[in-house]
């Protein structure tokens, strides 16, 4: 299979699992997700309809989406689409989501995070 870690999003010489510990760590809503998906597109909607901006990542569209699907399942136990992570953590996916969400969690978790980056931004 060649070097395949060097085609992803953002050319990267690390594995997929740090390169996803990247992403999540650079943005506050990292959605992994595949574009024939309506289970992602549910997951996206919610933080659309809150004014939230999330990075998705297209499992689909990747050459080798598998291996992060792979590294996914490491990482949160499950290799299903969508696995979504907020502030750093992840919080599971599609119906996951719709309940904090319903709870009125989500968005102090995001909340979290964006304080968290001003602080950040401050020293
Ligand atoms: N209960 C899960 C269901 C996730 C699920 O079944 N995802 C399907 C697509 S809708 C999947 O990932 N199938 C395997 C794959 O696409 O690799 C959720 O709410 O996210
Ligand atoms: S809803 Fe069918 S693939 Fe996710």
């Amino acid at each position: 299979m060649g070097n395949s870690t060097s085609s992803f999003w953002g050319k990267s010489t690390t594995t997929p699992v740090n390169q996803i510990q990247e992403t999540i760590s650079n943005n506050c809503v990292v959605i992994f997700s595949k574009t024939s998906c309506s289970y992602c597109s549910m997951a996206k909607k919610i933080f659309h309809d809150m004014n939230v901006n999330y990075k998705a990542v297209e499992l689909d569209m990747l050459e080798y989406g598998n291996q992060f699907q792979d590294a996914l399942h490491k990482m949160t136990g499950e290799r299903t689409v969508p696995r979504i992570f907020v502030n750093g953590r992840f919080i599971g996916g599609a119906a996951d989501t719709h309940r904090l969400h319903k709870e009125g969690k989500l968005l102090p978790l995001v909340h979290q995070c964006y304080l968290k980056k001003k602080q950040e931004e401050r020293h």
